[in-house]
């Protein structure tokens, strides 16, 4: 039996960090949402009892550091589950950008096992056992868009944004997310306001949300990395309604309301970047699967 799944990216419209815990992780507010940009993961069940891994990526790792090998061992062993499984992966996500294309991999596989292996269980049940993989999962498995709080893992979905573009562009660079949080500062933060972000989605103001847009990460990968700074100012300079780095970087992306304007961005910033994307937002939990 086999399943195909879509796995989407993620943007991070407002990340602001609160403090650091205890337990080393930091307490976020991030209000994320899904993008019309994703990876494409097929389910094979096998007779034998193994998880293979397939990807052409060579950034991908195809043994137990990947994050879909992890989702599918959690569920094995936690259901006693005695089936194999082949998952190949059809890569779209640039790695290691920040825009959870690991995480949504993961929970995309979580998902489809669900499925194929006919657990029963809930959205909900599947996120917790996510946020076992990593603090993004949680939200993926969901997809849509959301508040998420704690370490990332704790969920409340919000309205579909209003309708725009988004232009993506990747340098040629990877991020290492421990690094970015290992580097912040927490004091002098220059914080996001979060419920303003949210009363602009739930009143569908596009103006609202691009004067909302924030994240306390990028001051700290602009640091290592000015390409990311440059990236932004080229995009509002061909005219972006709203720009941001998501999650720990180095992928910017810029909020765009007009087709020409899109156009330009998407344009201005091809050769210049390693990868380009001009995508929707998915907006409701619905376009998954
Ligand atoms: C930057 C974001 O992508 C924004 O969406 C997420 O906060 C990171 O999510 P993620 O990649 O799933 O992160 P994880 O795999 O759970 O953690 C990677 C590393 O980032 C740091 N980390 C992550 C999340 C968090 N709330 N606080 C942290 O300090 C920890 O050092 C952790 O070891
Ligand atoms: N299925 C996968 N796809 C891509 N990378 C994976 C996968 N599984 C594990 N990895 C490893 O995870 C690292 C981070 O990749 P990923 O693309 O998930 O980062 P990211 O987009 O920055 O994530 P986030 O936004 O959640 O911090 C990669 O360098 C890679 O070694």
């Amino acid at each position: 039996m086999k399943l195909l799944i879509k796995a989407p990216a993620k943007i991070n419209l407002s990340l602001d960090v609160l403090h650091k815990r205890p337990d080393g992780y930091h307490e976020v507010e991030m209000v994320m949402t899904t993008i019309d940009l994703a990876d494409r993961i097929e389910l094979s069940l096998l007779n034998r009892d193994s998880i293979k891994i397939h990807s052409q990526n060579r950034f991908v790792p195809d043994d137990q550091r990947n994050l879909a090998y992890q989702a599918a061992l959690l569920l094995k062993e936690r259901f006693n589950v005695k089936q194999g499984v082949s998952i190949a992966i059809e890569k779209t996500i640039p790695v290691a950008a920040g825009l959870a294309g690991g995480s949504s991999d993961a929970a995309a596989t979580l998902r489809g096992l669900n499925k194929l292996w006919g657990l029963g269980l809930s959205l909900d049940e599947l996120a917790t056992l996510g946020a076992e993989i990593g603090s993004d999962v949680s939200f993926c498995v969901y997809g849509g868009t959301a508040l998420a709080t704690g370490r990332g893992e704790i969920i409340k979905q919000l309205p579909a944004p209003p309708t725009c573009w988004v232009v993506l562009a990747k340098p040629f660079i990877g991020v290492s997310t421990a690094e970015v949080y290992r580097r912040l500062k927490i004091d002098g933060l220059k914080h996001p306001n979060t419920s303003e972000m949210i009363h602009a989605i739930q009143d569908k103001d596009f103006t609202k949300v691009c004067n909302n847009v924030g994240n306390v990460l990028e001051e700290v990968t602009l640091g290592l990395h000015p390409e990311v700074a440059q990236i932004k100012d080229q995009m509002k300079r061909f005219g972006a309604d709203a720009v941001l780095m998501s999650g720990s970087g180095p992928t910017v992306f810029s909020l765009v309301e007009h087709d020409s304007r899109m156009h330009r961005i998407y344009n201005g910033l091809r050769g210049f970047c390693d990868q380009v994307f001009a995508v929707r937002m998915l907006g409701e939990r619905h376009h998954l699967d």
